[in-house]
């Protein structure tokens, strides 16, 4: 039994991996069990890592690099093969970084040795468990530079999901304790219309303004600052997930997958945590029934989800970004050669990236839900996949006494 849970949690149909060090040649991402005759626009994926890049706080490293992906195994004439398919992104950065990060570099360079760890970082806990004297080697990896694989994936799945009607788009809805909107109600196709028009990623334009000054306030005070995310996916059947065993509720693995985002310290669904102050009759969405709609609810309290599963609604889920921990001021540390109190190193940094980390939640939850319907559906080409996950979604299955 345990055997059993344990396999349904951890082996997935589609499994991915990434590789790489933000400073280091390139970025390498491999993503199994897609199903064959998928097509894949590239273009469509360089667009996404273009608007990732964008963002008003962000620091130096994005005016040089240029992302853009290739696809080097499982996809033929644009379309998979059911091979793994595996990605590159180049880092050109490296050109600077080659005598200290190169494979065989013996890093001459000793001001590019970290020893003062970062509060808030991976630096400390990372350099003790892995044994390393030069934290570089720790920091290099922790970085969210990864995200920019994560972005590339996460459209390989968002093209996957178009071919099942479904959409989701993440946006930016607070910046540094600044609450720029409230949960907008249009559709997805309206808010991608506003959305990607400015590089902030607000359903509002109207407050780039107030973005802008928030922004330049921390950058004057020398600090760094988070901000909210929301993520709305519209076109899911009801039925993704299952009450059967915790492992399997889609809630978790929704949460899990936006907790793993570097900096993302908060996530919750539909009026989250403003539910814990409703009385439970408000806080349920009631079930309607149209001859032509079927099923459906007056409110979307919930955000789409109850019982772990997907219940037919728009899915809404909010997510929370830590300020960015390297601070231009390092702050108090210690010394892990000589173990005296210091200042943190100041690496290169943001002073915000919350519109690349709304791009980043958009991404990790649509690879979370194309795991979830290729586990759960008939998946070997997208034929299969179509009619499979279409058979679903109209089965009949309740009995009328009509
Ligand atoms: C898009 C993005 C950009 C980031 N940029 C920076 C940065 O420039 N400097 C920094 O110290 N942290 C940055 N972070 C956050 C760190 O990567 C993160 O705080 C660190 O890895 C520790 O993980 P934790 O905050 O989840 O504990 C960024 C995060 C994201 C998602
Ligand atoms: C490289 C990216 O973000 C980086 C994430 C990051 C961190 O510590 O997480 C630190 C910074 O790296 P650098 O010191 O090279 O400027 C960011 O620029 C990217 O988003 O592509």
């Amino acid at each position: 039994m345990l055997e059993t849970l344990k396999k349904e949690d951890e082996v997935r149909q589609m499994e991915y991996l990434t590789a790489g060090e933000s400073h280091g040649p390139m970025l390498t991402g491999i993503v199994s069990g897609l199903p064959a005759n998928l097509p894949i626009s590239i273009a469509a994926i360089n667009h996404q890592l273009a608007i990732r890049q964008n963002g008003y706080g962000r620091g130096g490293r994005m005016k040089i690099e240029h992302d853009t992906v290739s696809i080097t195994a499982g996809m033929r004439a644009g379309l998979t093969t059911g091979s793994p398919l595996a990605l590159l992104i180049q880092n050109r950065d490296y050109r600077h970084w080659e005598e200290i990060m190169g494979a065989t570099a013996t890093n001459p360079k000793q001001e590019k040795v970290v020893t003062r760890p970062r509060p808030g970082h991976a630096d400390l806990v990372g350099g003790k468990k892995y044994d390393q004297a030069d934290l570089r080697n720790i920091l290099e990896r922790a970085s969210a530079r990864s995200t920019a694989m994560i972005v590339a994936i996460g459209n390989v799945a968002a093209q996957l999901l178009a071919q099942l009607n479904i959409h989701a788009l993440g946006f930016v809805t607070g910046i540094g304790g600044h609450q720029l909107t409230d949960w907008p109600a249009e559709s997805i196709s309206d808010l991608t219309e506003k959305v990607e028009q400015n590089d902030l990623r607000l359903p509002d334009p109207g407050q780039l303004t107030a973005y802008h000054t928030v922004v330049d306030a921390a950058r004057a005070a020398h600090t760094t600052i988070g901000g909210q995310i929301d993520v709305r996916v519209e076109g899911l059947v009801p039925g993704l997930g299952s009450m059967q065993n915790w492992a399997q509720r889609l809630d978790g693995k929704l949460a899990g997958a936006l907790v793993r985002i570097p900096a993302i310290k908060a996530v919750s669904f539909g009026d989250g945590v403003t539910l814990g102050e409703m009385s439970g009759a408000i806080a349920q969405d009631d079930i309607t029934w149209t001859p032509t709609q079927g099923y459906g609810r007056s409110t979307n309290h919930l955000g789409g989800l109850e019982g772990g599963m997907t219940n037919g609604q728009p899915l809404l889920i909010h997510a929370t970004m830590k300020p960015i921990p390297t601070q231009p001021r390092g702050l108090p540390t210690i010394d892990i050669h000589t173990h005296t109190p210091t200042q943190a190193v100041n690496e290169r940094a943001d002073v915000t990236a919350v519109p690349a980390a709304s791009l980043v939640a958009q991404a990790m939850v649509q690879i979370t839900l194309a795991q979830e319907i290729l586990d759960e559906f008939s998946s070997a080409t997208l034929a299969d996949l179509q009619a499979s996950y279409q058979d679903f979604g109209t089965r009949q299955w309740d009995r009328r006494n009509s």
